[in-house]
């Protein structure tokens, strides 16, 4: 095969790949071993090849990263490829672009999002004061819902007014929530109403790194100068402080610094604070001392305008129907339905398709047969009350306005079709309801499908959602 010189859609998807990249790894991992990487990729997408300056890096980033970047690329393309690495002749000029460090992207020399980097260049020089922000991480950004309401609302009152209330402010939650995004949002929002105050992003495990590096190059005084004299400090994950006494021991002085001077602090944690273990009862008590909210799981209606707003930012679009078909299939955290939408988005345009729920079962097949879910009576009748936006509790009671007997009726019909359960056995679990009449509602659900297109295609919908 030949390697033409890369077309867009591949390079495309080498960009997201980086980009994956860059938000996995910790922020030096990436900029040494995967920033200075270049590539090309195939006409027709099967195979990438990737150039490494030198035989030391190769064999390096053969054993740490190939399984990673061909894992990715699979998940990204849509299907597997061939990762081939390969020694970048000095001469050569490799058509790459990587994007600029999320937290480079603040200076106003680096506008433009994408950026030539040659094999082997060394690393774009980065302002004095780098707050390590993401700017692309705003409250603009982040759907609002349920799930993180109470986070959201703290975090934006402590962007207007920095160092008054909620002091420090503690959001925790489990993975892929949405906890980094709102410090970065915060720390965005304030620049924006005060461009000259000093914020830094950081992440706990850089934090335990300055402490140490501090220490070896006895540059203590430095240390506290760049933390102590902050206006927001932002940090993420504290729970990596456990076991590092001299972290927190210098956590502790920082957050007492700040305090006092009236600088804000906001923290994340996967737990909330009197879960975390292995750290000073006095940082936990202080941790505590401001408010502490915690972000879930998004709901249902909260992961489809996450999906349908993240498809829009890559401007494509996704009909509701998609959306909703795969919230239903793909409900533990945003990161994974950024991952769900991503695979979709490279299998439409690799496939040249339009997004579909055919297209989008298609291309989570794997995901899907996961999760091999049986169909059951209680599970269609919590996506039938979901779509139709009635309660759950509706499918068993008596009430029968016509906005909750269709559903229910629509529920029986699909409980029928879709499960090995009789019809006595159907109506049992929908409140104790006599044989005939979920026989009355397959009929009648089954004769008007064959009339009603609206119908019938909800139906479709339903069921696509359902077989997963
Ligand atoms: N409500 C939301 N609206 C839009 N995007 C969101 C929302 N919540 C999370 N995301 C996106 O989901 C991804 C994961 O979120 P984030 O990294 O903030 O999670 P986290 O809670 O910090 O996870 P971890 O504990 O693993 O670091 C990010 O790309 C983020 O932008």
């Amino acid at each position: 095969m030949t390697e033409e010189p890369s077309n867009d859609a591949g390079l495309g998807l080498w960009l997201a790949c980086v980009e994956q990249l860059s938000q996995d790894l910790p922020e030096q991992q990436f900029n040494t071993w995967i920033k200075p990487l270049t590539a090309v990729v195939a006409e027709d997408f099967s195979k990438v090849t990737v150039y490494v300056a030198n035989r030391f890096k190769l064999d390096w980033i053969r054993a740490q990263y190939a399984a990673r970047i061909s894992g990715l690329l699979e998940d990204l393309y849509g299907h597997p490829v061939a990762l081939e690495l390969a020694l970048a002749q000095r001469e050569s000029v490799v058509r790459t672009y990587v994007r600029p460090m999320q937290s480079e992207r603040s200076s106003p020399a680096e506008a433009p999002t994408l950026m030539p980097v040659n094999a082997g260049s060394g690393e774009a020089t980065s302002p004095a004061f780098r707050n390590r922000l993401n700017s692309a991480l705003t409250f603009e950004t982040l759907v609002e819902g349920t799930a993180n309401r109470m986070a959201r609302s703290a975090a934006m009152h402590v962007a207007g007014s920095p160092g008054h209330l909620y002091n420090p402010l503690f959001i925790y939650g489990g993975v892929g929530l949405g906890k980094t995004h709102l410090v970065h949002a915060v720390g965005n929002q304030l620049l924006k109403d005060k461009p000259d105050a000093k914020v830094l992003y950081i992440h706990a495990e850089q934090f335990v790194s300055d402490v140490v590096k501090a220490y070896q190059r006895r540059t203590f005084d430095e240390f506290k100068e760049r933390y102590h004299s902050l206006d927001l400090l932002l940090i993420d994950d504290v729970q990596f402080f456990a076991n590092k006494d001299r972290t927190q021991e210098e956590f502790f002085n920082a957050f007492e610094a700040l305090l006092a001077k009236k600088s804000h602090i906001v923290m994340t944690s996967d737990t909330y604070p009197k879960g975390l273990t292995n750290i000073h009862e006095r940082l936990v008590s202080r941790f505590d001392s401001g408010l502490t909210v915690a972000i879930e799981p998004p709901e249902l209606e909260m992961r489809v305008a996450i999906l349908i707003n993240k498809a829009r930012a890559e401007n494509a679009e996704m009909p509701e129907e998609v959306a909703f078909f795969v919230a239903k299939n793909v409900r533990s955290n945003v990161r994974e339905l950024e991952g769900a939408l991503r695979k979709i988005l490279a299998y439409s345009r690799f496939n040249q398709k339009e997004v579909s729920i055919q297209l989008a079962r298609e291309a989570l097949r794997d995901l899907l047969s996961i999760q091999n879910r049986q169909i059951s009576v209680e599970n269609i009748q919590k996506t039938v009350a979901d779509y139709y936006k009635i309660k759950v509790a509706d499918m068993y009671s008596k009430k029968r306005p016509a906005s909750i007997a269709r559903p229910r009726q629509i529920a029986m019909y699909l409980a029928k079709e879709l499960t090995q359960k009789s019809l006595p056995e159907i109506g049992e679990l929908f409140g104790g309801r006599d044989h005939t009449t979920v026989l009355h509602a397959v009929r009648k659900i089954a004769a008007e499908r064959q009339q009603l297109t609206e119908l019938n295609q909800q139906l479709h919908v339903l069921e696509q959602t359902l077989k997963g």
